[in-house]
């Protein structure tokens, strides 16, 4: 770090210049340039947590945080500790899907303290900072951004064998900071089989590649809808896309999740049987963790 020339140098946190409206909120504030201390405090938090897996997506809407949420529910259920990163800022659904809706972040000396779902689950969201749960985040990308390395950096998130990352849709800021910020084992990539889903989902797939970012796998949500008579699995979009996309990046597809009827109008995912989605999510939770804890 510079310290004789803070002033001309852009803030490492924000991306902005120095005495920006943003600064009085930023880490970094006073620290201009302080880089080293930053990834240092990520990197000291970091260092309990086994595994460190985002769950991403190239378009909204399409069960990402649903499968992030079963993903958790399902490595909890067989025996890990697991923590889940809300990073999705602009649009967080994490509290509401592990039964934490109206919770509220506290401060201990040993950093902001996650808020544990009834089975265990540390879950840090931007929502449990909000005054209600209709409150908006309208903040811009970098300040969205800093948000998320706080939550990496100052969270006391203890001893866990998981970390999951729900980012927000796209190759935006978020996305891009979370996969050069954090050591990541890997990425989990959801889609719908729609032309739209999977056009997308080839530019994660880029960017991953280009940030020598591993694949954990792409996982097809709402693929099939399973007939309740004959069993009969139909699927709504036709023939797989997601299964030639992978096949033509030589990415594994690591699963499918049928569509669940009953799931609608739920705002927790049940950690039981009940739920189509997170029975659904059990091999695939299986074969990540064993890919994960093999590599
Ligand atoms: N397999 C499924 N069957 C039925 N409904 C589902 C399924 N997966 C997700 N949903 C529903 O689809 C909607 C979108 O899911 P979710 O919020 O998980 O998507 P998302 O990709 O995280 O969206 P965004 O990133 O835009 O917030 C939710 O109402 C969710 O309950």
């Amino acid at each position: 770090m510079s310290s004789t020339n803070a002033t001309d140098e852009a803030c490492n946190t924000c991306k902005d210049g120095k005495g920006s409206s943003k600064c009085d909120m930023c880490p970094s504030k006073g620290k201009h340039g302080d880089k080293p201390a930053w990834d240092e405090r990520i990197m000291k938090r970091l260092a309990t947590i086994k595994h460190r897996i985002a769950i991403v997506s190239g378009k909204g809407g399409v069960g990402k945080s649903t499968v992030t949420a079963g993903l958790a529910l399902n490595l909890s259920m067989m025996g890990f500790k697991v923590g889940v990163l809300d990073a999705d800022v602009s649009g967080p659904n994490m509290p509401h899907l592990l039964g934490l809706e109206g919770k509220k972040l506290m401060g201990s000396e040993l950093g902001i303290e996650p808020v544990q779902s009834r089975n265990g689950i540390k879950v840090v969201s931007s929502e449990m900072v909000l005054t209600g749960s209709d409150t908006p985040m309208i903040w811009r990308g970098p300040m969205r951004t800093t948000l998320v390395n706080q939550f990496v950096a100052d969270v006391n998130w203890g001893d866990l064998d998981y970390l999951l990352v729900d980012l927000p849709p796209g190759t935006g800021d978020e996305p891009l900071s979370v996969m050069q910020m954090m050591p990541l084992d890997g990425i989990i990539i959801v889609s719908t089989s729609s032309n739209l889903s999977t056009l997308d989902v080839s530019k994660i797939i880029n960017m991953a590649k280009e940030l020598n970012v591993t694949i954990l796998g792409v996982v097809e949500n709402m693929s099939y809808l399973q007939c309740p008579d004959c069993n009969k699995k139909i699927h709504l979009f036709g023939e797989s896309k997601v299964e030639k996309l992978a096949k033509k990046y030589g990415v594994p597809l690591i699963g499918e999740i049928p569509l669940d009827p009953q799931n609608a109008g739920i705002d927790e995912l049940p950690a039981d049987g009940r739920s189509l989605i997170v029975s659904a999510l059990r091999p695939i939770a299986e074969k990540v963790a064993h890919d994960v804890e093999h590599k």
